[in-house]
Protein backbone atom coordinates (compact mmCIF):
# COMPACT_ATOMS: atom_id res chain seq x y z
CA UNK A 1 0.00 0.00 0.00
CA UNK A 2 1.28 3.42 -1.18
CA UNK A 3 1.65 5.83 1.60
CA UNK A 4 2.12 8.92 -0.47
CA UNK A 5 -0.49 11.23 0.89
CA UNK A 6 -3.57 11.95 -1.64
CA UNK A 7 -2.74 16.21 -2.05
CA UNK A 8 -5.99 18.35 -1.42
CA UNK A 9 -5.92 21.82 -2.48
CA UNK A 10 -8.61 23.91 -0.45
CA UNK A 11 -9.90 27.14 -1.33
CA UNK A 12 -12.20 29.13 1.06
CA UNK A 13 -10.88 29.28 4.79
CA UNK A 14 -14.43 30.18 6.46
CA UNK A 15 -16.74 28.18 8.56
CA UNK A 16 -16.76 25.15 6.39
CA UNK A 17 -13.17 25.36 4.82
CA UNK A 18 -11.49 25.57 8.64
CA UNK A 19 -13.71 22.59 9.38
CA UNK A 20 -12.38 20.33 6.43
CA UNK A 21 -9.04 21.16 8.19
CA UNK A 22 -10.13 20.20 11.63
CA UNK A 23 -11.79 17.13 10.69
CA UNK A 24 -8.62 15.88 8.31
CA UNK A 25 -6.79 16.19 11.15
CA UNK A 26 -9.17 15.12 14.20
CA UNK A 27 -9.72 11.67 11.98
CA UNK A 28 -6.57 11.39 10.51
CA UNK A 29 -6.13 7.67 11.35
CA UNK A 30 -9.29 6.60 10.39
CA UNK A 31 -9.48 8.37 7.66
CA UNK A 32 -5.94 6.78 6.40
CA UNK A 33 -7.51 3.50 6.91
CA UNK A 34 -10.52 3.79 4.93
CA UNK A 35 -9.03 4.88 1.91
CA UNK A 36 -5.34 3.03 1.96
CA UNK A 37 -3.37 6.05 2.35
CA UNK A 38 -3.29 9.81 4.45
CA UNK A 39 -5.57 12.55 3.03
CA UNK A 40 -3.49 15.73 3.52
CA UNK A 41 -4.89 19.27 2.53
CA UNK A 42 -1.38 20.60 1.08
CA UNK A 43 -2.30 24.01 -0.47
CA UNK A 44 -4.93 26.63 0.72
CA UNK A 45 -6.09 30.11 -0.53
CA UNK A 46 -8.43 32.13 1.20
CA UNK A 47 -8.98 35.66 0.55
CA UNK A 48 -7.21 36.79 3.84
CA UNK A 49 -4.06 35.17 4.11
CA UNK A 50 -3.14 36.98 7.08
CA UNK A 51 -6.58 36.28 9.18
CA UNK A 52 -5.80 35.15 12.61
CA UNK A 53 -7.95 31.93 12.64
CA UNK A 54 -8.39 28.74 15.12
CA UNK A 55 -7.33 26.09 12.80
CA UNK A 56 -3.73 24.92 12.49
CA UNK A 57 -2.56 25.59 9.08
CA UNK A 58 1.14 24.34 10.07
CA UNK A 59 2.35 22.06 6.77
CA UNK A 60 -0.24 23.88 4.60
CA UNK A 61 1.29 26.09 1.67
CA UNK A 62 -0.92 29.51 1.60
CA UNK A 63 -1.58 30.62 -2.21
CA UNK A 64 -2.16 33.73 -2.87
CA UNK A 65 -5.52 33.11 -5.60
CA UNK A 66 -8.03 30.42 -5.56
CA UNK A 67 -7.82 30.36 -9.08
CA UNK A 68 -4.18 29.70 -9.16
CA UNK A 69 -4.36 27.20 -6.84
CA UNK A 70 -6.74 25.35 -9.17
CA UNK A 71 -4.71 25.82 -12.37
CA UNK A 72 -1.24 25.50 -10.75
CA UNK A 73 -1.10 23.79 -7.08
CA UNK A 74 0.51 20.06 -7.05
CA UNK A 75 -2.92 18.75 -5.95
CA UNK A 76 -5.20 15.63 -6.64
CA UNK A 77 -7.94 16.76 -5.63
CA UNK A 78 -9.87 20.76 -5.66
CA UNK A 79 -12.24 20.95 -2.51
CA UNK A 80 -14.16 24.62 -3.20
CA UNK A 81 -15.88 26.33 -0.15
CA UNK A 82 -15.43 29.58 -1.05
CA UNK A 83 -19.56 29.88 -2.16
CA UNK A 84 -20.91 32.55 -4.69
CA UNK A 85 -20.59 31.56 -8.43
CA UNK A 86 -17.14 33.38 -10.07
CA UNK A 87 -14.20 32.61 -8.37
CA UNK A 88 -15.94 29.15 -7.53
CA UNK A 89 -17.19 28.21 -10.73
CA UNK A 90 -13.96 29.53 -12.07
CA UNK A 91 -11.88 27.20 -9.70
CA UNK A 92 -13.87 24.57 -10.59
CA UNK A 93 -13.72 24.47 -14.26
CA UNK A 94 -10.21 25.30 -14.27
CA UNK A 95 -9.22 22.24 -12.11
CA UNK A 96 -11.64 19.70 -14.61
CA UNK A 97 -10.01 21.02 -17.31
CA UNK A 98 -6.31 19.77 -15.70
CA UNK A 99 -8.62 16.36 -14.82
CA UNK A 100 -8.47 17.11 -11.52
CA UNK A 101 -11.37 15.98 -9.50
CA UNK A 102 -13.56 18.45 -7.46
CA UNK A 103 -15.72 18.54 -3.80
CA UNK A 104 -17.49 21.28 -3.40
CA UNK A 105 -20.53 22.50 -0.86
CA UNK A 106 -21.62 25.17 -3.40
CA UNK A 107 -25.57 24.36 -4.30
CA UNK A 108 -25.78 27.72 -5.25
CA UNK A 109 -23.57 27.29 -7.95
CA UNK A 110 -24.60 23.66 -9.17
CA UNK A 111 -28.43 24.99 -8.67
CA UNK A 112 -27.49 27.83 -11.11
CA UNK A 113 -24.52 26.43 -13.23
CA UNK A 114 -24.52 22.61 -12.49
CA UNK A 115 -25.56 21.19 -15.83
CA UNK A 116 -22.76 23.00 -17.56
CA UNK A 117 -20.47 22.01 -14.62
CA UNK A 118 -21.12 18.40 -14.78
CA UNK A 119 -20.60 18.04 -18.81
CA UNK A 120 -17.19 19.69 -18.11
CA UNK A 121 -17.06 16.83 -15.76
CA UNK A 122 -17.97 14.00 -18.10
CA UNK A 123 -15.69 15.47 -20.51
CA UNK A 124 -12.76 15.20 -18.20
CA UNK A 125 -13.72 11.99 -16.89
CA UNK A 126 -12.91 13.27 -13.54
CA UNK A 127 -16.13 13.15 -10.44
CA UNK A 128 -17.38 16.19 -9.23
CA UNK A 129 -18.88 15.71 -5.86
CA UNK A 130 -21.30 17.51 -3.66
CA UNK A 131 -22.50 15.95 -0.48
CA UNK A 132 -21.88 18.72 1.48
CA UNK A 133 -24.38 20.56 -0.81
CA UNK A 134 -27.14 19.59 0.36
CA UNK A 135 -28.80 18.87 4.36
CA UNK A 136 -25.08 19.45 5.70
CA UNK A 137 -24.11 16.31 7.34
CA UNK A 138 -26.97 13.93 6.21
CA UNK A 139 -25.35 12.04 3.71
CA UNK A 140 -28.36 12.26 1.70
CA UNK A 141 -26.76 12.65 -1.92
CA UNK A 142 -25.28 9.30 -1.64
CA UNK A 143 -28.23 7.72 0.47
CA UNK A 144 -30.03 9.01 -3.03
CA UNK A 145 -27.90 7.72 -5.91
CA UNK A 146 -26.64 4.64 -4.24
CA UNK A 147 -28.55 3.47 -0.85
CA UNK A 148 -32.21 3.99 -2.87
CA UNK A 149 -30.95 3.14 -6.86
CA UNK A 150 -33.25 0.15 -6.68
CA UNK A 151 -36.16 2.24 -6.81
CA UNK A 152 -38.17 4.52 -8.73
CA UNK A 153 -38.44 7.64 -6.38
CA UNK A 154 -41.75 9.33 -6.18
CA UNK A 155 -41.42 11.91 -3.76
CA UNK A 156 -39.37 13.45 -1.42
CA UNK A 157 -39.44 16.28 1.57
CA UNK A 158 -38.34 17.49 4.07
CA UNK A 159 -36.35 20.66 6.39
CA UNK A 160 -33.26 21.38 4.28
CA UNK A 161 -32.26 24.41 5.37
CA UNK A 162 -30.74 24.51 9.20
CA UNK A 163 -31.08 28.43 9.68
CA UNK A 164 -34.60 28.66 8.85
CA UNK A 165 -35.26 25.43 11.15
CA UNK A 166 -33.36 26.91 13.75
CA UNK A 167 -35.32 30.53 13.83
CA UNK A 168 -38.86 28.90 13.46
CA UNK A 169 -37.82 26.69 16.45
CA UNK A 170 -36.57 29.48 18.44
CA UNK A 171 -39.55 31.76 17.92
CA UNK A 172 -41.94 28.67 18.07
CA UNK A 173 -39.95 27.09 21.61
CA UNK A 174 -38.15 30.19 23.17
CA UNK A 175 -40.36 33.15 21.93
CA UNK A 176 -37.27 34.87 20.59
CA UNK A 177 -37.87 37.34 17.87
CA UNK A 178 -37.52 36.35 14.06
CA UNK A 179 -34.32 39.29 13.84
CA UNK A 180 -32.94 37.65 17.02
CA UNK A 181 -33.01 33.90 16.19
CA UNK A 182 -31.63 34.99 12.41
CA UNK A 183 -28.64 36.95 14.45
CA UNK A 184 -27.50 33.70 16.60
CA UNK A 185 -27.96 31.57 13.65
CA UNK A 186 -25.58 33.48 11.47
CA UNK A 187 -23.09 33.66 14.62
CA UNK A 188 -23.06 29.76 14.59
CA UNK A 189 -22.28 29.65 11.47
CA UNK A 190 -24.80 28.22 9.94
CA UNK A 191 -26.26 31.03 7.52
CA UNK A 192 -25.29 31.89 4.15
CA UNK A 193 -22.90 35.32 3.24
CA UNK A 194 -26.04 36.36 1.89
CA UNK A 195 -28.88 35.44 4.14
CA UNK A 196 -31.81 36.48 2.41
CA UNK A 197 -31.06 33.70 0.64
CA UNK A 198 -31.80 31.46 3.56
CA UNK A 199 -34.85 33.31 4.86
CA UNK A 200 -36.34 33.98 1.32
CA UNK A 201 -36.14 30.07 0.76
CA UNK A 202 -33.58 30.19 -2.68
CA UNK A 203 -31.00 27.93 -0.46
CA UNK A 204 -33.60 25.70 0.01
CA UNK A 205 -34.90 25.99 -3.64
CA UNK A 206 -31.04 25.29 -4.65
CA UNK A 207 -31.07 22.12 -2.53
CA UNK A 208 -34.54 20.97 -3.54
CA UNK A 209 -33.25 21.19 -7.66
CA UNK A 210 -30.07 19.07 -6.74
CA UNK A 211 -32.25 16.77 -4.65
CA UNK A 212 -34.91 16.18 -7.36
CA UNK A 213 -32.32 15.48 -10.37
CA UNK A 214 -30.51 12.71 -8.52
CA UNK A 215 -34.48 11.41 -7.36
CA UNK A 216 -36.11 11.64 -10.93
CA UNK A 217 -33.17 11.90 -13.48
CA UNK A 218 -33.96 15.17 -14.62
CA UNK A 219 -31.81 18.37 -15.62
CA UNK A 220 -31.03 20.69 -12.85
CA UNK A 221 -34.04 23.20 -12.46
CA UNK A 222 -33.64 25.68 -9.88
CA UNK A 223 -35.72 28.22 -12.35
CA UNK A 224 -38.70 26.18 -12.07
CA UNK A 225 -38.85 25.82 -8.37
CA UNK A 226 -41.97 27.73 -6.29
CA UNK A 227 -39.90 29.03 -3.66
CA UNK A 228 -41.86 31.08 -0.29
CA UNK A 229 -39.67 31.73 2.37
CA UNK A 230 -40.23 32.38 6.07
CA UNK A 231 -40.00 36.31 6.38
CA UNK A 232 -44.25 36.42 6.56
CA UNK A 233 -44.14 33.69 9.04
CA UNK A 234 -45.62 35.88 12.59
CA UNK A 235 -45.19 34.83 15.88
CA UNK A 236 -49.39 34.90 15.84
CA UNK A 237 -49.30 31.99 13.23
CA UNK A 238 -46.80 29.86 14.98
CA UNK A 239 -49.38 30.41 17.81
CA UNK A 240 -52.64 29.48 16.23
CA UNK A 241 -51.14 26.48 14.30
CA UNK A 242 -49.71 25.39 17.57
CA UNK A 243 -53.39 25.71 19.13
CA UNK A 244 -54.52 23.89 16.28
CA UNK A 245 -52.14 21.00 16.76
CA UNK A 246 -49.55 21.81 14.27
CA UNK A 247 -45.89 22.79 14.06
CA UNK A 248 -44.94 26.13 11.01
CA UNK A 249 -41.88 24.45 9.26
CA UNK A 250 -39.76 25.51 6.08
CA UNK A 251 -40.13 22.43 3.57
CA UNK A 252 -38.82 21.78 0.14
CA UNK A 253 -41.49 19.09 -1.55
CA UNK A 254 -40.60 17.45 -5.16
CA UNK A 255 -43.10 15.27 -6.32
CA UNK A 256 -43.67 13.59 -9.68
CA UNK A 257 -46.69 12.01 -10.80
CA UNK A 258 -48.45 11.25 -14.30
CA UNK A 259 -49.30 14.93 -14.77
CA UNK A 260 -45.79 15.99 -14.38
CA UNK A 261 -43.02 17.15 -11.23
CA UNK A 262 -43.57 19.77 -8.51
CA UNK A 263 -41.10 21.33 -7.17
CA UNK A 264 -41.74 23.92 -4.17
CA UNK A 265 -40.31 25.17 -1.21
CA UNK A 266 -42.69 27.05 1.48
CA UNK A 267 -43.77 27.39 4.81
CA UNK A 268 -45.62 24.57 5.88
CA UNK A 269 -47.97 23.24 8.77
CA UNK A 270 -47.14 20.09 9.75
CA UNK A 271 -49.55 17.45 12.40
CA UNK A 272 -47.22 18.28 15.77
CA UNK A 273 -47.34 14.26 15.93
CA UNK A 274 -45.59 13.83 12.63
CA UNK A 275 -41.61 13.37 12.38
CA UNK A 276 -40.54 16.04 10.27
CA UNK A 277 -43.27 18.56 12.96
CA UNK A 278 -40.30 17.72 15.65
CA UNK A 279 -36.97 18.06 13.79
CA UNK A 280 -35.95 21.41 16.21
CA UNK A 281 -32.87 23.89 15.59
CA UNK A 282 -30.52 23.41 12.89
CA UNK A 283 -31.02 19.74 12.11
CA UNK A 284 -32.52 18.95 9.03
CA UNK A 285 -34.54 15.79 7.58
CA UNK A 286 -35.17 14.54 4.67
CA UNK A 287 -37.94 11.62 3.90
CA UNK A 288 -37.99 9.93 0.46
CA UNK A 289 -40.62 7.32 -0.87
CA UNK A 290 -39.24 5.06 -2.80
CA UNK A 291 -41.34 2.41 -4.95
CA UNK A 292 -39.67 -0.43 -3.45
CA UNK A 293 -38.37 0.58 -0.09
CA UNK A 294 -41.56 2.61 0.77
CA UNK A 295 -40.59 5.22 2.94
CA UNK A 296 -37.01 6.05 4.28
CA UNK A 297 -35.91 9.06 6.92
CA UNK A 298 -32.83 11.14 6.89
CA UNK A 299 -32.19 13.14 10.11
CA UNK A 300 -28.94 14.86 11.27
CA UNK A 301 -26.93 18.45 11.34
CA UNK A 302 -27.95 20.31 8.47
CA UNK A 303 -25.44 23.21 8.43
CA UNK A 304 -21.99 24.50 10.73
CA UNK A 305 -18.48 23.91 10.05
CA UNK A 306 -18.20 20.16 11.67
CA UNK A 307 -21.34 18.87 10.12
CA UNK A 308 -20.88 20.16 6.94
CA UNK A 309 -17.00 19.01 6.83
CA UNK A 310 -18.12 15.28 7.81
CA UNK A 311 -19.83 15.37 4.27
CA UNK A 312 -16.73 17.11 2.29
CA UNK A 313 -14.17 14.79 3.74
CA UNK A 314 -16.29 11.98 2.93
CA UNK A 315 -16.20 12.95 -0.77
CA UNK A 316 -12.98 13.21 -0.18
CA UNK A 317 -12.52 9.35 0.79
CA UNK A 318 -14.86 8.45 -1.81
CA UNK A 319 -12.72 10.37 -4.59
CA UNK A 320 -9.21 9.40 -2.84
CA UNK A 321 -10.30 5.59 -3.34
CA UNK A 322 -11.10 6.12 -6.86
CA UNK A 323 -8.57 8.28 -7.78
CA UNK A 324 -6.67 7.27 -11.55
CA UNK A 325 -9.99 4.69 -11.70
CA UNK A 326 -11.60 4.79 -15.86
CA UNK A 327 -14.49 6.95 -15.51
CA UNK A 328 -17.17 4.64 -16.59
CA UNK A 329 -16.44 3.36 -12.67
CA UNK A 330 -17.26 6.63 -10.98
CA UNK A 331 -20.98 6.71 -9.54
CA UNK A 332 -22.73 9.63 -12.40
CA UNK A 333 -23.23 12.69 -10.81
CA UNK A 334 -26.83 13.17 -11.23
CA UNK A 335 -27.08 9.00 -10.72
CA UNK A 336 -28.34 8.56 -14.11
CA UNK A 337 -26.30 7.80 -16.57
CA UNK A 338 -26.02 11.28 -18.47
CA UNK A 339 -27.51 10.40 -22.14
CA UNK A 340 -30.49 8.99 -19.51
CA UNK A 341 -31.10 12.62 -17.91
CA UNK A 342 -34.53 13.76 -19.38
CA UNK A 343 -36.08 16.54 -18.92
CA UNK A 344 -39.69 16.43 -17.46
CA UNK A 345 -42.92 18.42 -17.35
CA UNK A 346 -42.49 20.78 -14.42
CA UNK A 347 -46.10 21.92 -13.15
CA UNK A 348 -46.68 25.22 -12.50
CA UNK A 349 -47.90 25.92 -8.62
CA UNK A 350 -51.17 26.80 -9.53
CA UNK A 351 -51.76 23.53 -10.72
CA UNK A 352 -50.45 22.17 -7.18
CA UNK A 353 -52.65 20.37 -4.74
CA UNK A 354 -52.57 20.90 -0.63
CA UNK A 355 -54.70 21.93 2.28
CA UNK A 356 -54.26 25.54 3.47
CA UNK A 357 -54.05 27.21 6.53
CA UNK A 358 -56.27 30.80 6.22
CA UNK A 359 -55.82 33.61 9.10
CA UNK A 360 -57.91 36.62 8.56
CA UNK A 361 -58.40 39.82 10.69
CA UNK A 362 -62.31 40.51 10.58
CA UNK A 363 -64.59 43.12 12.28
CA UNK A 364 -66.21 41.65 15.60
CA UNK A 365 -70.34 41.28 14.05
CA UNK A 366 -72.62 39.03 13.21
CA UNK A 367 -72.66 37.10 10.00
CA UNK A 368 -68.96 36.94 10.04
CA UNK A 369 -68.40 33.16 9.88
CA UNK A 370 -71.76 32.31 7.37
CA UNK A 371 -69.87 34.60 5.04
CA UNK A 372 -66.64 32.94 5.28
CA UNK A 373 -67.88 29.45 4.91
CA UNK A 374 -70.61 30.49 2.34
CA UNK A 375 -67.60 31.40 -0.10
CA UNK A 376 -65.33 28.73 0.81
CA UNK A 377 -68.83 26.18 -0.33
CA UNK A 378 -69.10 27.91 -3.34
CA UNK A 379 -65.61 27.53 -4.40
CA UNK A 380 -66.53 23.48 -3.06
CA UNK A 381 -63.54 23.97 -0.42
CA UNK A 382 -64.19 21.92 2.86
CA UNK A 383 -63.06 23.10 6.50
CA UNK A 384 -61.14 20.50 8.43
CA UNK A 385 -61.18 23.00 11.33
CA UNK A 386 -62.24 26.44 12.60
CA UNK A 387 -60.79 28.86 15.43
CA UNK A 388 -62.21 32.20 16.15
CA UNK A 389 -60.38 34.39 18.47
CA UNK A 390 -62.18 37.20 20.05
CA UNK A 391 -60.83 41.12 19.48
CA UNK A 392 -58.53 42.08 22.05
CA UNK A 393 -58.55 45.88 22.63
CA UNK A 394 -59.39 47.29 19.18
CA UNK A 395 -62.35 46.35 17.60
CA UNK A 396 -61.55 42.99 15.21
CA UNK A 397 -60.89 39.31 15.85
CA UNK A 398 -59.19 36.58 13.89
CA UNK A 399 -60.58 34.05 12.31
CA UNK A 400 -58.24 30.98 11.32
CA UNK A 401 -59.11 27.86 9.72
CA UNK A 402 -57.93 24.74 8.01
CA UNK A 403 -59.26 23.40 4.69
CA UNK A 404 -58.77 19.95 2.78
CA UNK A 405 -57.28 19.50 -0.32
CA UNK A 406 -57.84 21.92 -3.13
CA UNK A 407 -55.85 23.21 -6.26
CA UNK A 408 -53.80 26.26 -5.67
CA UNK A 409 -56.30 27.98 -8.28
CA UNK A 410 -59.56 27.49 -6.87
CA UNK A 411 -58.17 28.28 -3.29
CA UNK A 412 -56.79 31.42 -4.52
CA UNK A 413 -60.19 32.54 -6.34
CA UNK A 414 -61.91 31.84 -2.92
CA UNK A 415 -59.20 34.19 -1.00
CA UNK A 416 -59.99 37.40 -3.36
CA UNK A 417 -63.71 36.42 -3.17
CA UNK A 418 -62.89 36.32 0.92
CA UNK A 419 -60.73 39.52 0.80
CA UNK A 420 -63.53 41.32 -1.32
CA UNK A 421 -65.86 40.88 1.85
CA UNK A 422 -66.26 44.17 3.74
CA UNK A 423 -65.55 43.12 7.21
CA UNK A 424 -62.88 40.94 6.08
CA UNK A 425 -59.46 43.63 6.86
CA UNK A 426 -56.19 43.46 5.07
CA UNK A 427 -53.37 41.15 6.38
CA UNK A 428 -54.60 37.66 5.90
CA UNK A 429 -52.34 35.01 6.05
CA UNK A 430 -52.28 31.66 3.95
CA UNK A 431 -49.93 28.71 4.44
CA UNK A 432 -49.68 25.35 3.08
CA UNK A 433 -50.50 22.25 4.99
CA UNK A 434 -49.17 18.85 4.29
CA UNK A 435 -50.14 15.61 6.05
CA UNK A 436 -47.01 12.55 5.66
CA UNK A 437 -47.35 9.15 6.32
CA UNK A 438 -44.83 8.03 9.15
N1 LIG B 1 -21.88 27.09 6.72
C1 LIG B 1 -22.58 25.99 6.51
O1 LIG B 1 -23.17 25.43 7.43
C2 LIG B 1 -22.63 25.40 5.13
C3 LIG B 1 -23.22 24.15 4.99
C4 LIG B 1 -23.29 23.54 3.72
C5 LIG B 1 -22.75 24.21 2.63
N2 LIG B 1 -22.18 25.44 2.81
C6 LIG B 1 -21.60 26.06 1.63
O2 LIG B 1 -20.19 26.06 1.79
C7 LIG B 1 -19.62 27.20 1.15
C8 LIG B 1 -18.81 27.97 2.16
O3 LIG B 1 -19.66 28.37 3.21
P1 LIG B 1 -19.08 28.95 4.59
O4 LIG B 1 -20.21 28.94 5.54
O5 LIG B 1 -17.82 28.28 4.95
O6 LIG B 1 -18.80 30.45 4.16
P2 LIG B 1 -17.79 31.46 4.82
O7 LIG B 1 -18.20 32.83 4.37
O8 LIG B 1 -17.62 31.20 6.27
O9 LIG B 1 -16.42 31.06 4.11
C9 LIG B 1 -16.10 31.34 2.78
C10 LIG B 1 -14.64 31.75 2.79
O10 LIG B 1 -14.20 31.91 1.45
C11 LIG B 1 -13.33 33.03 1.44
N3 LIG B 1 -13.21 33.58 0.09
C12 LIG B 1 -14.07 34.42 -0.55
N4 LIG B 1 -13.60 34.71 -1.77
C13 LIG B 1 -12.42 34.03 -1.91
C14 LIG B 1 -11.46 33.93 -2.94
N5 LIG B 1 -11.59 34.60 -4.07
N6 LIG B 1 -10.40 33.12 -2.73
C15 LIG B 1 -10.25 32.44 -1.60
N7 LIG B 1 -11.13 32.51 -0.57
C16 LIG B 1 -12.19 33.32 -0.74
C17 LIG B 1 -13.96 34.01 2.41
O11 LIG B 1 -13.02 34.97 2.86
C18 LIG B 1 -14.43 33.08 3.52
O12 LIG B 1 -13.42 32.92 4.51
C19 LIG B 1 -20.79 27.95 0.55
O13 LIG B 1 -20.97 27.53 -0.79
C20 LIG B 1 -21.97 27.51 1.40
O14 LIG B 1 -23.20 27.59 0.73
C21 LIG B 1 -22.11 26.04 4.02
N1 LIG C 1 -27.25 28.22 5.08
C1 LIG C 1 -27.45 26.82 4.97
C2 LIG C 1 -26.16 26.08 5.20
C3 LIG C 1 -26.25 24.61 4.96
O1 LIG C 1 -26.44 24.33 3.60
C4 LIG C 1 -28.50 26.37 5.97
O2 LIG C 1 -28.80 27.14 6.88
O3 LIG C 1 -29.03 25.27 5.84
NA1 LIG D 1 -25.35 16.05 2.78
Amino acid sequence: MSQQAVKVGLIGLGTVGQGVIRVLQKNAEEIARRVGRPVQVTHASARDLGRPRDTDLAGITLVADALSLAREADIDVLVEVVGGQTVAKDAILAALARGKPVVTANKALLAENGNGIFAAAAEAGVPVAFEASVAGGIPIIKAIREGLAGNRIDSLAGIINGTCNYILSQMTVKGQSFADALADAQKLGYAEADPTFDVEGVDAAHKLSILASIAFGMPLSFPAVACEGITKVTAQDIQIAQTLGYRIKLLGIAKRSAAGVELRVHPTLIPDDQLLAKVDGVLNSVLVQGNAVGQVGFYGRGAGGDATASAVVADLVDVARGLGAEAHRHVPALAFQPAAVQALNLLPISAIESCYYLRLRVADEPGVLKGLTGILAEHDISIEAILQKEPRGDDDATVALITDRVAEQRFDAALAAIQALPFVREGAARIRVEHFKD
